[in-house]
């Protein structure tokens, strides 16, 4: 271990621009042991870690998975997980930056200690996509981003229409001195289940994105207001009785499963040039 650190340092000494980035290393064997039996790992599965760091989670996901994919990019801690991987055939070391890797092309669930500073663009990787093959998901993430992707109410159309394929769950808090170094910020284990029955059709996933962003472009606006360029105000009086709303509440109050009955709605009674069109990028 000491020979191992020695040599991290010197890799690092040799690496132009080190990449400090999101360094806060798990030490504590209690949640390393909790993270994996939250996360259900069998025998059968592939995971893929973002962010494997000194393979602290890599190491025991190894004797639990059929595979585990190990994405780092600090050649430092890339040259210890081979030396510490040598005897696990079942871990693949992808040495690149997670926003350049492509996903696994079979069925995988993610187990990571993320960087918190690419949070988001993490989980666009992972969840924008809903037919793709991720399974499920435990993340180690900072407290507050866990909170935004699991509050009610929804204010963020991305992140409602995550919220159609997969179910998220703040899991409980974790302590900073679980770290090191410590972060300055508390952290969360954030759960990704996806659902047995999606809310919409996946193929349907840029149209709801796009009415997720024109309905929720003012979050505070009252249904009736927020949906008017789409429905007209009779398709408006019957749709907020069909989804028990009140008409003056703010769009924002609509939970799930009544947001999937508005675009259900739309998709079955309203004339396609009146569906909002996409004008969102991918971050
Ligand atoms: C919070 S640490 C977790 C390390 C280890 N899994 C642990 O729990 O001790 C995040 C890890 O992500 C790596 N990392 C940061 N940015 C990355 C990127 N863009 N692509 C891949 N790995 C990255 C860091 O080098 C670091 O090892």
């Amino acid at each position: 271990m000491k020979r191992q650190n020695k040599r991290h340092r010197k890799v690092r000494k040799c690496v132009e621009g080190p990449n400090f980035s999101g360094q806060h290393l798990l030490h504590n064997k209690r949640i390393i042991a909790e993270m994996i039996e939250i996360a259900e790992v069998r025998e059968t599965d592939t995971i893929f870690e973002i962010g494997a760091g000194k393979g602290v989670l890599t190491l025991p996901l190894a004797e639990k998975a059929e595979k585990v994919l190990a994405v780092e990019n600090d050649p430092g801690f890339i040259e210890v997980l081979r030396d510490k991987s040598r005897k696990h055939a079942n871990i693949t070391i992808i040495p690149r930056d997670i926003r350049e890797t492509a996903l696994p092309r079979e069925a995988y669930s993610v187990v990571a200690n993320i960087p918190y500073s690419i949070t988001t663009a993490i989980l666009g990787k992972l969840l924008d996509t809903p037919s793709a093959l991720l399974q499920k998901a435990l993340l180690m993430v900072e407290k507050g981003a866990a909170k935004r992707f699991t509050s009610t109410p929804v204010v963020n159309a991305r992140i409602l229409t995550w919220r159609m394929w997969f179910e998220l769950k703040l899991v409980r808090e974790v302590p900073r001195h679980f770290f090191s170094p410590p972060p300055r910020v508390d952290s969360a284990l954030l759960r990704i289940r996806r659902r047995k029955q999606p809310l919409v059709p996946h193929n349907q996933h840029l149209r709801f994105r796009a009415m997720a962003d024109y309905g929720l472009k003012h979050p505070r606006l009252p249904i009736s207001e927020a949906l008017l360029g789409i429905f007209t105000p009779p398709q408006i009086k019957h749709l907020v009785k069909n989804i028990a709303a009140d008409r003056n509440s703010p769009i924002c109050s609509l939970n799930e499963e009544q947001w999937a009955t508005v675009f259900m709605t739309m998709l079955r009674h309203v004339e396609p040039f009146r569906w909002p069109k996409g004008s969102w990028k991918r971050k």
